[in-house]
Order: structure tokens, then sequence, then C-alpha cells
């Protein structure tokens, strides 16, 4: 199977080069092209469609997107190319042969006012520019007729780019003191997690090929539990401190939202239920936990 992948040299993309070798033969294709991976700016419709034509892949696999949440309240027009053109055009082009999708979307699609873990059937209600754009373009592509698999995931990390996790680890190094929000709770999800999730995914789908437009749709993909970002901090440092990386562990102190204003309202509560991943997918979550223990660990233990 020829699966060509979108954002290589991103947070999740990076980490899927790796892990889709195993479901088939890989044709990556970054922003600036690097290491061997194809230039193509997205922003580009005609040079998406030329690269989807010469490829003719049977599975396009996208994890390229805008994910500057702040700063998208301001580029909105960056952020609809990028996270609503790309996949209607990816859809509507590669349906042409009956190939197939799989696309990431976010927990910042909901509102937050939900008490209990969203299921894929609730309604949505982002409350932002991003979560807008990548609803927009979650619909794109449920319409495109392409065979597809959307797959919400939440509070990616790795060791690798900016995410929260380097945010925090950068920011012990400059300051004692940190306040971090404590009243919005969702689940931190590794990076590494999200692709060997997603190759697993894609050898399942390979394998159901003539019955796997029955899986079209959309799966929450995240770890297990849910936490606050206080909380996520608080276990980034207990981790990053026990292996010896941190030589003093800040001080972090909880604050309410209303204390840390930016420019994009996020979700109070955007833990997502997985159980139709598990279920239909046969994918098996670990504890965020322990996936964020793993992934310290796996750095720093040598
Ligand atoms: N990060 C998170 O917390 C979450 C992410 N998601 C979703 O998961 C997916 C992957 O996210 P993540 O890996 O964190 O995102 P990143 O921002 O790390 O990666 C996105 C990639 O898209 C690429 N890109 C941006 N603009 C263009 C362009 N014009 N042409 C070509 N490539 C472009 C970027 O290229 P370059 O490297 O050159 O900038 C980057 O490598 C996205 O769909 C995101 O919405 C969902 C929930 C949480
Ligand atoms: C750096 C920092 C952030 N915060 C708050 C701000 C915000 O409410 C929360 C998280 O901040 P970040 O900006 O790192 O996270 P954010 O950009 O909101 O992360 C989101 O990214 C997109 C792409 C997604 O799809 C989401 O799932 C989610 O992961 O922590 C503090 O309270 N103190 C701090 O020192
Ligand atoms: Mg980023």
């Amino acid at each position: 199977m020829k699966i060509l992948l979108l954002g290589a040299n991103g947070q999740v993309g990076s980490y899927l080069r790796h892990t889709l070798s195993s479901a088939g033969t890989v044709v990556a294709s970054s922003r600036c092209g690097f290491d061997g991976a194809l230039a193509c700016d997205l922003t580009r419709p005609g040079d998406l469609r030329d690269l989807l034509l010469r490829q003719r892949p049977d599975l396009v696999v996208n994890a390229a997107a805008y994910t500057a949440v702040d700063l998208a309240e301001r580029e909105r027009d960056a952020a609809i190319a990028l996270n609503a053109d790309v996949p209607r055009i990816i859809g509507d082009t590669v349906a042409a042969w009956h190939g197939g999708v799989i696309h990431f979307s976010t927990d910042y699609v909901f509102d937050g006012r939900s008490h209990r873990p969203y299921l894929e059937s609730d309604g949505t209600g982002p409350l932002g520019v991003y979560g807008q754009t990548k609803l927009m373009g979650e619909d794109a592509l449920a319409a495109s007729g392409a065979d597809y698999l959307i797959l919400r995931t939440a509070w990616v990390y790795s060791l690798r780019g900016r995410n929260f996790l380097t945010t925090m680890l950068q920011l012990a190094g400059e300051r004692p003191l940190l306040r971090v929000v404590d009243d919005q709770r969702g689940t931190p999800t590794s990076a590494g997690f999200v692709a060997r999730a997603t190759a697993g995914i894609v050898t399942r789908w390979a394998t159901d090929f003539h019955t796997r437009n029955n899986l079209n749709g959309v799966y929450h993909l995240t770890a297990k539990g849910e936490t606050t970002w206080f909380r996520f901090a608080q276990a980034i440092f207990a981790e990053a401190h026990s292996l010896g990386v941190l030589a003093q562990a800040p001080t972090v102190i909880p604050i309410p939202s209303a204390d840390y204003p930016t420019p994009a309202a996020r979700p109070a509560y955007s833990v997502l239920d997985i159980h139709k991943l598990e279920d239909v997918l046969g994918v098996i979550a670990p504890e965020w936990r322990s996936d964020l223990a793993r992934v310290i660990a796996s750095e720093y233990e040598r």
C-alpha cells in the first residue's frame, strides 16, 4: 500500500514517518522538503493537487495543520487554508481513484460545557478560530466521497517542537515560579502514541480494504484519564525531577483561566470518550500519566 504522509516535519508527522513504514510504502511531504521528503506548500491548491495526482496514493495521512491557537484569531485565512481547504482538496482529489484519507482533528471543536467525556456523536461548538477551521475541515472531508477516518486527538506533546511539555521544561530553566491554569480539563496525549495507534489503524484498515467504508467516520484518539494543565505541569516536573533532569523543580501555582488571558478561549472541559476507538479499531490506549513517564524516560534514561 502506498501512503502519502503530509506534514512529515510536524510533531505527530515526524513520528508517523517512522511508524507508518510498518503499514506500507511511505512517501513523505513537508513544507520545505527535508531528509528526502517532497517539498509542497499546502496553501497552494494547485501544488497539492499536482502532488496527489502524481503520487496517486492508496492512502493520504494528513498531519499538516495550522496549530497556533492564539495566532489563528488574527490569521483566519491562513487557518482556513490549512485546516479547512487542505482536507477538502485531498478528499475531493483521491475520491477519483477510491483512495482513503486519515486526517487529524482536535478536542477544541467542543465548547467545553459537558460534564462527561465527549462522544463522537456529541454536538460541536468551537470557541475559537482554530477549532472552527478544524471543524470545517472535518465536514469537508466527510462530504468528499473519499473513504476517511477523522482522528480527534488532544493536548499533544513530545520532546520535539513547541508544545506544553517543551514549554514547561524551558520555563523551568528560566523561572522559579510558574502560574498554570487549573480549570481546563483534558487528556495529555503523546505524539508517539498517536503515531503508533495510527499505524495500527492503517494496518487494520488495509486488511479490511473492501469493507473499509463501513469504518468511515470520526474517532476520538487520546490517552486514558483526565487532568488539568496545572496538574499536567506538576506531573512533568515530578517526572523530570525524579530522573535528575531538573536540579530544582519550579513551584507551580494553580490559577483560574481568568488570570491567564489569551486571545483564544479554550474549552473548560474537553475530555474525549475513546470507547469507539478501542471497540471498533482495536486501539489500546495508555493512561496519560504512564505515557508521560515513558516519554520523559525515553529521552533521559540512557
Ligand atoms: N498539537 C496538539 O496539541 C494537537 C494537535 N491536533 C491535530 O493533530 C495534527 C498534528 O498536529 P501537530 O503535529 O501537533 O502539529 P504541528 O504544528 O507540529 O505540525 C503541523 C505541520 O503542518 C505543517 N504545515 C503548516 N503549514 C504548511 C504549509 N503551508 N505547507 C506544508 N506544510 C505545512 C507544518 O510545517 P512546518 O514544520 O514547516 O511549519 C508542521 O510540520 C493536526 O491536525 C492538529 O490540528 C489535535 C489536537 C491536539
Ligand atoms: C505557558 C503557560 C500556559 N498556560 C495555559 C494556557 C492554556 O490555557 C493552557 C495550554 O497552553 P498551550 O498554549 O500550551 O496549549 P494550546 O495551544 O491551547 O494547546 C492546544 O493546541 C491545539 C493545537 C489543540 O488541538 C489542543 O488539543 C491543545 O493541545 O495552559 C498557563 O496557564 N501558564 C503558562 O505558563
Ligand atoms: Mg505546533
